[in-house]
Order: structure tokens, then C-alpha cells, then sequence
């Protein structure tokens, strides 16, 4: 499942919990964990609402790749309800044993009739997949399940409430063929708000915002810390091909800089180049801590007026965040081939290959 085995070992880093340490110095640009999510579910609410979708996509309720327009004839429907749709052979026949096994076909049909379900919000919608899927990987695959459970994430008041009705709803409707308390709901619920990561429509010089496709658990990314100049990203290559053998809804995270060994390999968990207060809002919002990164401390006490605009970290967000247009993505380099490193760099929004030269280049031009 990962590559990570002999480049990471997990370690207890203080203040942080768990977090990945190199094992060995490690080139900028290789690969330190290739990883296929052991969940992976759609974010539409699975009951259409009067406002259009904000996506104008359909995509492959398996693999989650765009349905080729000039093809609507190779599209497949799942033979027992018309909501599930598939672009291949290979994807149908792959879900109906996985994740659109026939309970989870079944659950998904009568939610979608629950007039309760409706009244509810979009995103208790959203969550209403989720579990449907969480319970299906119980029946499924116990040791996955166990691997979600592992991960960090405490319900709180407002994760019982949401596992209380969904619980109850679905036991309703189409009760799993194992015991699954409400207790345990709401320990799945609060790992998939802590640790999932949002497969994204494609980027677009010119389109809108991107819409979340799907969410997806990977238990050993999700054991990486937050940094705010991280020395690693994360890749993804949902339209694409994804490099080797690896699946298009894998999960690829490739160092930024070469890394010496014994020191922390952290990713961001969003955009880099968001400003220092945003950065501690969603922090705090969405992962409850608050960071103490050597940028957070600088930026903390940095004001334009009184530094002159000189801005801290200037050069790394100049070399290291990508300057296409709606997309401020993070460039790391191709990865090493025969021990040389590469001088292109991959952005992981836009996917834009670039020679390091040309950013050199473009950053002594702004200087
Ligand atoms: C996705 S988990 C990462 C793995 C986690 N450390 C563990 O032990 O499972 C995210 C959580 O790790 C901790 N964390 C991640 N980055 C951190 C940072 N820069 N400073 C403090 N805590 C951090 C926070 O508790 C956060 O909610």
C-alpha cells in the first residue's frame, strides 16, 4: 500500500502526536508514500436540492474521472438503481464488490427517499454517505475499519447529533448485516471530519471556483503533520495517469526540498501562500490546534507598514507556489532519476511543468 517503509518512520513528536520522521536523507522530489484510499465517497448531498449543483461535471461514481463528453453511450448504470453510473466495465464490476457493494446500492436508494434525510442539511446529506460507506468497509474489511479508528478525531456535541440520526435512520431502513453502535458512528464521524482529503475538480485558468468531487481516507497520509512551509505535498492525478503502478485515486506525497534524515517530513493542509490569520483560523476551526511553525511566529508579529513590505518567506512562496493563473498550487520537482535530481518542477493544482531555470528566472525579474 505505501512506499513509505524505508524512507519515514513514525515517531511521538512533541506537541504534534504522531508524525512522520526521514528515516534516511531524502532527495527533493522522490516519492515517500504512494497510498490507495480505504474510503473514498462522493461530496454531492445525495438528495438534489432546488438550487443547481455548484459542479458542472458528472463523473464515474467509482474511479471519479470526468465522463467524457463526446461519449454518453459509454457511460454504464449499475443494474439495480439508476443513481450509480460508471465509466468502464472494469470500474462497475469493481464497485459492485466494494464500495457499491448491494447493501450499500440498497442504503443509498431508500436514503434518498427518506423525507427526514431531506429536511436535513446538505452536509448531514454528505455525512449520510459517509457512514452508508463506513459501514460497508465494516462488513468489508474489519482491519480497514480498524485502521480509520486508529487515526485522531474526538466526537464533539455536534458529531453525536449527527451520528444519533443517522444511526437511527439507517438501522431503519436498511440495518447493516453487523452490529454498529452509535458510539462507534460517532467516533467514524469525527475521524473523517479530521483526516479526509478532498479529491477536487479539475483546475481551470478561467472557470469558477473548483468544487470537492469526493472525499477520501488514506490512514498513513493522514498520520502527517501540518507545516506552513512544508518540505513535502501531496499529488493527486484523478483525470490523469498516475505515475507507475499506482491508481488515480491514490494519494502521492513527493518532497519539495531535499530532506536530511532524522528531520520531520510535514505536508500543508491547504494552500500555502493563505495569510498568517486565515492560516490560524482554519487551523483552529478545522483541525483544533494552533500553530507554533517558525513562519507563524514571524508572521505574527510582522505588519507591511512597519517591515517596509519586505514580506517574510518571500523567496519560498516565490520558488515553491505556482503563479498560473486561479490556481497558487505547490511546485516540487519531478522525482530523481539515477540519483539526479530533476530541474522540472510539477505543480500539484495545475499540474504545469516548469523548468526550476525559468522560476529562477521569473524570481530575479520581480527582484
Ligand atoms: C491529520 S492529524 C496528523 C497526525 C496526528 N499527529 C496523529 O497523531 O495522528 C492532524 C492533527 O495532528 C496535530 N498536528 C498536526 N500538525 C500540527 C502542528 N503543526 N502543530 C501542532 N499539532 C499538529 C493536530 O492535533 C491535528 O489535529
Amino acid at each position: 500500500m505505501a512506499d513509505s517503509s524505508s524512507a519515514l518512520r513514525l515517531e511521538q513528536i512533541p506537541g504534534k502526536g504522531r508524525g512522520w520522521i526521514a528515516a534516511r536523507p531524502i532527495k527533493a522530489g522522490q516519492i515517500v508514500l504512494r497510498e490507495s484510499p480505504i474510503i473514498l465517497y462522493s461530496a454531492i448531498p445525495l438528495i438534489s436540492h432546488s438550487e443547481p449543483s455548484c459542479s458542472s461535471f458528472s463523473y464515474c461514481d467509482y474511479c471519479f474521472r470526468i465522463f467524457a463528453p463526446a461519449l454518453p453511450e459509454s457511460i454504464l448504470s449499475c443494474p439495480l438503481c439508476p443513481h450509480a453510473r460508471f465509466c468502464s466495465e472494469n470500474c462497475l464490476s469493481t464497485a459492485q464488490k466494494s464500495s457499491h457493494s448491494s447493501w450499500v446500492c440498497q442504503a443509498l436508494s431508500l436514503l434518498r427517499e427518506s423525507s427526514s434525510l431531506l429536511e436535513q442539511p446538505p452536509e448531514r446529506q454528505v455525512q449520510a454517505r459517509f457512514v452508508v460507506a463506513a459501514y460497508n468497509l465494516a462488513i468489508l474489511s474489519p482491519s480497514d475499519l480498524q485502521s480509520l479508528l486508529s487515526l485522531l478525531g474526538t466526537p464533539d456535541s455536534t458529531v453525536v447529533f449527527a451520528a444519533q440520526f443517522l444511526h437511527s435512520l439507517i438501522s431503519s431502513l436498511c440495518p447493516p448485516q453487523t452490529q454498529l453502535s452509535v458510539e462507534l458512528t460517532a467516533q467514524l464521524l469525527a475521524k473523517d471530519r479530521l483526516n479526509s482529503f478532498c479529491l477536487m475538480e479539475p483546475y481551470s485558468p478561467d472557470g469558477p471556483q473548483r468544487s470537492i468531487k469526493a472525499y477520501a481516507i488514506y490512514p498513513e497520509a493522514s498520520l502527517f503533520n501540518h507545516a506552513c512551509l512544508p518540505n513535502a505535498c501531496r499529488f493527486g492525478y484523478l483525470e490523469g495517469t498516475a505515475p507507475g503502478d499506482a491508481r488515480n485515486t491514490d494519494i502521492i506525497i513527493r518532497t519539495i526540498q531535499d530532506i536530511p534524515e532524522g528531520t520531520e517530513v510535514c505536508i500543508s493542509y491547504f494552500r500555502i501562500n493563505r495569510d498568517y490569520d486565515t492560516r490560524k483560523k482554519i487551523l483552529m476551526q478545522d483541525y483544533g490546534f494552533s500553530c507554533k511553525c517558525e513562519r507563524c511566529k514571524i508572521e505574527a508579529h510582522w505588519s507591511a507598514t512597519a517591515s517596509n513590505g519586505d514580506f517574510p518567506h518571500a523567496y519560498f512562496l516565490s520558488k515553491y507556489v505556482c503563479d498560473r493563473i486561479n490556481c497558487s498550487g505547490t511546485l516540487a520537482p519531478l522525482p530523481p532519476t539515477d540519483h539526479t535530481p530533476s530541474n522540472v518542477v510539477e505543480c500539484n493544482f495545475c499540474g504545469n511543468l516548469k523548468t526550476d531555470v525559468a522560476s529562477e528566472q521569473a524570481l530575479a525579474a520581480k527582484n
